[in-house]
């Protein structure tokens, strides 16, 4: 096991690797003001799954089970969140335990922050996306008209990350992790992307220890940015590259049909096409799709595009009623830029093209 510092306002540490969650039971004791009592917020299926391990390791006064996966970020489930902290008694030394996928801690983690305005909670991510999710404090609901439209920043003030999860998770949620691993690659470092290409030609066959070392990788990159920027007023929105394209396509397939991660990479294509044609980018796209399709990534959706873009223009980077996309220059080189509809909707039918050749 690792540690890991996130250097926000007030810092964290991330342990991450085998038996971290040993670890959870002295963290809790060691936290200050003395934590008054714990509320364990979990993913249905993980605590099928992982029900001896949790109640092992995870100490709570009171346990609460969420939907699986996306259906957590729902309105009504974040009131029966909050009714189980009023129920147990939760007071503001209390702390709330996120365990599961990105979906399970971002409702958590927004019960958390608003919880009596906002109590102390620890991230127990359990998929290979919620190195992404567990880390950086944004927490979230989301609404038929876009992702994640009622949140709030929230840092947790641990994140234990157990490797023992991941041997569970089905290939296809592999698959939509792993597009936040390399979206991690492709905004930062390019020889991380030349060592994800090289050594990942199968995602049922990635080697565990390369895997926790892309998962590490991922993490550092992505708490460097929030130590610049925590609350997204600059550079924080890098770490939206294919969101904007890829969160319409979420809300489109009605969030569950197409996973978060799946629909990320759908919206890093896209925004590769677009950056081609914007920022003149120094990049092989049409190596990059070859090999996302050799991993069986889709790359486009067969969706009308007046109903993406009215999607897209609900994005929360929008400014002054102007479309916003994160661009690259090359990889490592992002920049946030404004796109006219008509530029959108050309890359729309050309990733339509792309997308339909084998
Ligand atoms: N807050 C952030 O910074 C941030 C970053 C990226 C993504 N997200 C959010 O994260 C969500 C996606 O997260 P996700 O991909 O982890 O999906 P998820 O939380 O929806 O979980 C995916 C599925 O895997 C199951 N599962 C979870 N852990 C498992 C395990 N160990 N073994 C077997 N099954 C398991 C869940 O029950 C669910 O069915 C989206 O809502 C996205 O918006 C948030
Ligand atoms: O941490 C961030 O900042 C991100 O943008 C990470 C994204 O991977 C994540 O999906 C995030 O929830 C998107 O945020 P939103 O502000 O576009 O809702
Ligand atoms: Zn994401």
């Amino acid at each position: 096991m690792e540690r890991l510092t996130i250097h926000a306002a007030q810092p964290y540490e991330v342990l991450i690797g085998e038996h971290a969650l040993g670890e959870v039971n002295k963290l809790i004791q060691d936290l200050q003001p003395k934590v008054s009592s714990v509320l364990l917020l979990i993913d249905e299926k993980v605590y099928q799954l992982h029900q001896q391990t949790v109640e092992q390791n995870l100490p709570h006064d009171a346990l609460y089970v969420l939907p699986q996966g996306e259906k957590a970020k729902t309105f009504s489930v974040y009131e029966k969140a909050m009714g189980a902290a009023l129920e147990a008694g939760l007071d503001r030394h209390s702390l709330i335990i996120a365990c599961g996928g990105g979906a399970a801690g971002d409702l958590a983690g927004f019960t958390a922050a608003t919880y009596m305005r906002g109590i102390r909670y620890i991230q127990v991510p359990t998929t290979i996306l919620a190195h992404d999710s567990a880390v950086g404090g944004k927490t979230a609901i989301n609404h038929p008209f876009g992702k994640n439209m009622t949140g709030a920043f929230h840092q947790p003030s641990a994140v234990v990350y157990d490797s023992l999860f991941l041997s569970t998770l089905p290939l296809r949620e592999i698959r939509s992790g792993f597009a936040e691993v390399i979206k991690h690659a492709l905004i930062a470092d390019p020889e991380f992307l030349k060592e994800l290409i090289d050594h990942v030609k199968d995602l049922k066959e990635i080697d565990e220890s390369f895997l926790l070392y892309a998962l590490k990788k991922g993490i550092q990159i992505k708490g460097e940015i929030v130590r610049q920027d925590e609350r997204e007023q600059n550079v924080r929105a890098y770490l939206n590259f294919g969101h904007t394209y890829g969160h319409a396509v979420e809300a489109w397939s009605g969030f569950g049909d197409k996973l978060h991660g799946e629909s990320v990479m759908i919206g890093m294509v896209y925004a590769l096409l677009l950056s081609e044609r914007k920022t003149s980018l120094d990049f092989n796209t049409d190596e990059f799709i070859g090999w996302v399709k050799s991993l069986s990534y889709e790359i486009h959706i067969d969706a009308p595009f007046g109903e993406l873009l009215a999607l897209m223009k609900k994005d929360k980077k929008n400014l002054n009623q102007m479309i916003r996309f994160v661009l690259l220059k090359t990889v490592g080189q992002p920049v946030l830029t404004k796109v006219e509809p008509s530029e959108l909707e050309y890359i729309h039918h050309s990733l339509k093209r792309k997308g339909e050749i084998q």
